[in-house]
């Protein structure tokens, strides 16, 4: 079987593994459907770490949490709801080139602090090589709404001061931790030796991070733009693509509490998404974000 599925006592599927017939897995908690696991050529890819919380409560402390409506702090909480919500499982199919599962989150009672109604799927499509990802929202509310979202990769590294992001040249970017705003990265390579928080606009499509130890992932974002109908607005405002780059660092590590006082060591978040200029969406209009890592 490509899925093996796992319930609770009530038949409740909690998580859901994805194995492809090249070897490659993915494992995905509905708590969020975030990725906790994607081993691809038989290494493990992506950082969990061994303080992570499945309370069903706490988003989970790595992976590829999905951050949806609003990135960082806001009027809802940080990072938004999807990352603490159940998602449904829809199912799998099998493709030519791998592995396709199918997760939804609706607005419902749990979703009500953001006060829409949407539908959001996310389609994972694991091959030997790759992990694409597909998010797709649906306005289903009766007036329009704004978003800003993300895939929050963490990925994982056997010794972060090798970590090596190329891509970034000449990119604007906001420096969260010095605060400081419209900066241009001047480096070819972009590596990590203290607390990180930038976020690099207009990234081009194809962003490299090399994470040492010859484990190079390409991140390329497909679309992280418009299908169906949209107004002139939501089509200007969809040419985002946000490269978030993020490392807590000694000092902020040790603040965390699901998350290792030396983890900060083993991972580098590279997140791709459209946080800059909200996304605007019209009652019945549909937009779609699509990444795919690639083991190169
Ligand atoms: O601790 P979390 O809510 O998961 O956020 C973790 C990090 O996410 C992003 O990378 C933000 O840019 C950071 O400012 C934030 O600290």
């Amino acid at each position: 079987m490509p899925v093996k599925t796992t319930t609770d006592n009530s038949g409740k599927v909690i998580k859901v593994v994805i194995i492809d017939t090249s070897g490659s897995v993915a494992v995905v908690y509905n708590h969020g459907a975030t990725i906790t696991s994607w081993v691809s050529q038989g290494k493990e890819r992506l950082f969990l770490s061994k303080n992570a919380v499945f309370d069903n409560q706490k988003p989970i402390r790595g992976g590829i949490p999905i951050v949806f409506p609003q990135f960082g702090p806001g009027d809802i909480r940080q990072h938004g709801i999807a990352r603490i919500n159940y998602w449904e499982f829809l199912g799998y199919k099998d493709e030519i080139n791998g592995v396709k599962a199918k997760f939804l989150l609706k607005d419902s009672e749990a979703t009500k602090e953001w006060i829409h109604s949407f539908r959001l799927t996310y389609t994972i499509l694991l091959s030997e090589n790759n992990l694409s990802l597909s998010l797709e929202c649906t306005n289903t509310d009766t007036s329009p709404f704004t978003f800003t979202t993300l895939l929050h990769t963490y990925f994982r590294t056997l010794d972060v001061s090798n970590v090596k992001v190329g891509g970034l040249k000449n990119l604007k970017y906001n420096d969260k931790v010095t605060k400081q705003e419209n900066l241009v990265e001047d480096r070819e390579a972009v590596t990590v030796s203290k607390s990180e928080d930038r976020i690099y606009y207009n990234a081009p499509e194809t962003v490299i991070v090399d994470l040492g130890s010859n484990e190079r992932i390409s991140i390329e974002k497909k679309n992280f733009n418009d299908i169906g109908k949209y107004d002139t607005s939501v089509l200007f405002t969809i040419t985002w693509f946000i490269i978030v780059f993020w490392n807590p660092w000694e000092e902020l590590s040790k603040g965390m509490s699901d998350f290792g006082d030396e983890e900060y060591k083993e991972m580098v978040c590279v997140e791709a998404g459209t946080v800059g200029e909200p996304i605007s969406l019209e009652p019945g209009y549909e937009w779609k974000g699509e990444m795919t890592l690639t083991v190169l």
